[in-house]
């Protein structure tokens, strides 16, 4: 399915957060949306959920608006994983992954023994087959966030929405994570703060800044060394890799290099 976004304009608080957002994602696309914090990416994100509506501008799935269409057939189409995902505090871990078969449940489609498999493999994705008894509020941070992962696979949507999937999990599940979605072959727009990851994964990125779109293409077309400089202040090299993809190297800041050379000093006085 392919996602469309035109000239998307959002306000809150009488600022403007977002404006002249345009760009297509095509069936099957892995897209990521870098920038610093408070460029709009979560913002960006919920106007592409339904989940806030744009000032001005509109959402297409396959062509038809975002707005003109239900809870529910959204839902069959569209999973939202948030930065800040609710707590769902007395349930089990298997119950919240269950959720995400919601959308496909009606009067006339029971729970069935396919739900019950497809949140088994939900499960299993994400290795969290051992825990799903647990309570929901005894698991940690990066636990939970494997189960929100787990619940939007169990939705079985065909675009897959992440706002920064990564946070909480250390670098075994952060990298399972994104192959993993990678792997399902759907439509994704993933928000990521690591830029090398963004360079792994992503088909296509989209770097933004107070709102507004600065630069879109592929990985190494994005992620130079000037745009790094002047939409995150931080100077890198950024090398190229044999498979066309790049990677970044973080230099030490001048301030920082003073410092350890201060604390040197000192030492050695
Ligand atoms: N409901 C709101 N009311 C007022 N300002 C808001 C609201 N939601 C977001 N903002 C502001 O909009 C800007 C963009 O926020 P947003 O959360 O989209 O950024 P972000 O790129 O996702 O940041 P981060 O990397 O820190 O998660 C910020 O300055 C934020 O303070």
């Amino acid at each position: 399915m392919s996602l469309q976004a035109k000239e998307l304009k959002w306000l809150a608080g009488g600022r403007m957060i977002l404006q002249n957002i345009s760009f297509a994602v095509q069936p099957g696309e892995f897209l990521g949306i870098v920038g610093p914090n408070g460029s709009g990416k979560s913002s960006l994100m919920a106007l592409l959920a339904g989940i806030r509506k744009a000032a001005d501008g509109i959402v297409l799935i396959d062509g038809k608006e975002l707005r003109r269409m239900g809870r529910r057939a959204v839902a069959q189409r569209l999973a939202f994983v948030e930065q800040q995902a609710e707590t769902m505090e007395r349930i089990r871990a298997r119950q919240a992954v269950e959720l995400g078969r919601t959308p496909h449940l009606g009067p006339l489609s029971a729970w069935s023994a396919d739900d019950e498999e497809i949140v088994d493999q939900a499960l299993e994705s994400v290795e969290m087959t051992h825990m799903q008894d647990r309570f929901w509020h005894t698991l940690s941070g990066g636990e939970r966030q494997r189960l929100h992962i787990a619940r939007a696979l169990a939705q079985q949507p065909s675009i897959l929405l992440l706002d920064e999937p990564t946070n909480h999990l250390d670098i075994h599940h952060q990298l399972a994570l994104l192959e993993l979605v990678k792997a399902q072959g759907l439509t994704v727009i993933v928000a990521l703060h690591d830029l090398n990851h963004a360079a792994m994964f992503c088909d296509r990125i989209i770097m933004m800044n107070h709102g507004k779109i600065i630069c879109a293409g592929a990985p190494r077309d994005v992620l130079t060394r000037g745009n790094i400089a002047s939409v995150f202040n931080v100077q890198v090299h950024v090398e190229a890799e044999s498979d066309g993809s790049c990677h970044i190297r973080y230099e030490r800041s001048f301030q920082d290099e003073r410092n350890r050379e201060k604390k040197w000093l000192s030492s050695a006085a």
